[in-house]
């Protein structure tokens, strides 16, 4: 009867609604009865924790474990989500029951931008993920891949040096200058060094692209309704799976013809034969899979399109945030600046240029670089996790499906185990007791996660790093504009970048005007 006249006045699929939600909220609260109670701030009936929700939601979570203590929850609509801040706490889930923390919670805007999780970043812990990142670490990133592709790095870091050396005295956007570098040697490692020459031709590796790089991740990061309400997904109250397959299109419309060009390029060469021990690009790599039908996992074309984008989108993103990072904390830090430098004069000299061979030798840009990824860390919550079952962690039960999140942030600055842990101090990274490194074995520094799901990419990150930082500081010496104050707030989504693009001013430092060629 009142549904009839609810019906009448058009208001019966709201009332439904709103009933449904009431009845999941009240299952959900007496699911969560059932484990242990968990400290944490109270939210609004239905909606939880959303109303107080802030942009800088790191930020936020970090001040609330002050509060809270090391772990603790809160309620995103329907979500139940649990907040980890220690290093102990990370241990447990990490190292001690990996197996269960391995499975993500994957946004669905993350899906959207992978063929529904066909990449290695947003697929499930699974037979399907441990194929594919297999494939991408043992044969795409293998040491002898990297060292191959060697020629691309340097031929990109050179080209920025030039480019550099024509603005001398003037600003330059030091995000950009990471950008067109990181894309074109992540792009020549993908497609071959032809294909970045042709693509600049074209124009297509342009601020059109640099955008598209940015705000994936970006849309990535952004709250959204369907993912605190799962029933609701399928209105996309937001338009923001809607906006993702729309950037995702603009995407393809650039590497679809990449692809295309080098599957024909390829069956050309296969008809004049391939020589022997010619060096791979990662997509004759995925090709060849993908004619291979005994593989674990059969490789298609979306399958290769999935994991381009975690490389091509993925990869770029987060190395341009650390340089940007780096570079802000060094003109924030003049006498740490000079300290780079002296260690870069003394190791490569004033009358050569970077090569790789130097990188290892630079252990005092290596504590710069830790220390950056230390206090700003690119995704100071890493990616969601999701417990495949339920399980213990710091005395209390976690739901399986609840929405975990590992609070790298805090436990950087964590004072009970940072000495002045907001102070940039990379002398900390260098003692030898210390032992941090990236790989997430001392859970108290965890810049590319830990345990199954640690950062795939990481050789190649660490490289490119220390590659562009050693050549910018060692061509050049960097200053800020005329009367310009340093801004280091942070900006918000998945990957944290600086809020203020960084513009600095180079002048040659190097006594030799060919090492500028
Ligand atoms: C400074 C640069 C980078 C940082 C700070 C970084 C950080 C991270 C972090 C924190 C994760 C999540 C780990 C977790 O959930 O425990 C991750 C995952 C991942 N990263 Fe990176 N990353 C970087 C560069 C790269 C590059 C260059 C690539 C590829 C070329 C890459 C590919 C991946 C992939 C494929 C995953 C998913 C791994 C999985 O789920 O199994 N990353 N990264």
């Amino acid at each position: 009867m009142i549904l009839a006249l609810l019906n009448e006045l058009g208001l019966a699929p709201l009332t439904i609604l709103i009933l449904s939600l009431t009845i999941l909220w009240y299952s959900n609260i007496s699911q969560n009865e059932k484990s242990r109670l968990l400290p944490g701030p109270r939210g609004l009936p239905i909606v939880g924790f959303l109303p107080f929700l802030r942009s800088n939601f790191h930020n936020q979570l970090t001040e609330l474990s002050q509060q809270y203590g090391p772990i603790y929850k809160f309620w995103l609509g329907s979500r139940l989500c649990i907040v980890l801040n220690s290093a102990s706490l990370a241990k447990e889930v990490v190292c001690d029951q990996d197996s269960i923390f391995a499975n993500r919670d994957s946004p669905i805007a993350g899906l959207a931008a992978t063929y529904g999780g066909l990449d290695i970043v947003f697929s499930p812990y699974g037979s399907y993920w441990r194929d594919i990142r297999k494939l991408f670490v043992r044969e795409m990133l293998s040491n002898r891949n990297l060292e191959a592709c060697y020629s691309h790095r340097k031929h990109e870091i050179r080209k920025a040096i030039r480019s550099v050396h024509t603005k001398i005295g003037n600003p330059v956007d030091i995000g950009k200058l990471a950008f067109v570098t990181e894309i074109n040697v992540v792009i020549s490692m993908v497609f071959g060094s032809n294909f970045v020459e042709e693509m600049e031709k074209h124009g297509t590796v342009g601020a059109e692209f640099r955008e598209l790089v940015t705000k994936i991740p970006q849309l990535i990061g952004e709250p959204n309704i369907s993912d605190f309400f799962p029933m609701l997904a399928r209105f996309d109250l937001q338009g923001i799976k809607k906006q993702m397959e729309a950037l995702l299109k603009s995407v393809e419309s650039i590497l679809e013809p990449v692809i295309n060009e080098r599957i024909k390029m390829l069956s050309d060469k296969r008809k004049g034969e391939i020589q022997g021990n010619e060096k791979k690009d990662f997509i004759q790599i995925l090709l060849e899979l993908m004619e291979q039908k005994d593989t674990g996992t059969p490789v298609d074309l979306l399958k290769i399109k999935a994991i381009l984008v975690d490389i091509v989108i993925g990869g770029t993103d987060t190395t341009i945030t650390m340089v940007e990072w780096v570079m802000s904390e060094l003109l924030n830090n003049p006498e740490i600046m000079a300290k780079v430098q002296q260690e870069l004069k003394h190791v490569i000299g004033m009358n050569n240029i970077v090569e790789e061979s130097h990188l290892p030798k630079l252990h005092y840009l290596d504590a710069v670089l830790k220390e950056t990824l230390r206090l700003h860390p690119a995704l100071p919550l890493l990616l969601p996790k999701r417990p495949s079952q339920s399980a213990t962690v710091g005395g209390y039960t976690i739901p399986e499906g609840t929405k975990v999140f590992l609070n790298v942030y805090a436990i950087h600055r964590d004072p009970q185990v940072w000495e002045n842990p907001t102070k940039f101090q990379p002398e900390r990274f260098l003692s030898q007791s210390t032992n941090l490194n990236y790989t997430g074995n001392n859970f108290k520094y965890l810049p590319f996660g830990s345990g199954r799901r640690i950062c795939a990419g990481l050789p190649l990150a660490e490289k490119m790093l220390m590659f562009v930082l050693a050549s910018l500081l060692h061509s050049f010496d960097w200053k800020l504009q005329e009367g310009e104050k340093l801004d280091l707030s942070e900006g918000h989504g998945i990957v944290i970048k600086k809020n203020k693009r960084l513009f600095a001013i180079p002048t040659p430092r190097l006594p030799n005007l060919e090492l500028y060629q």
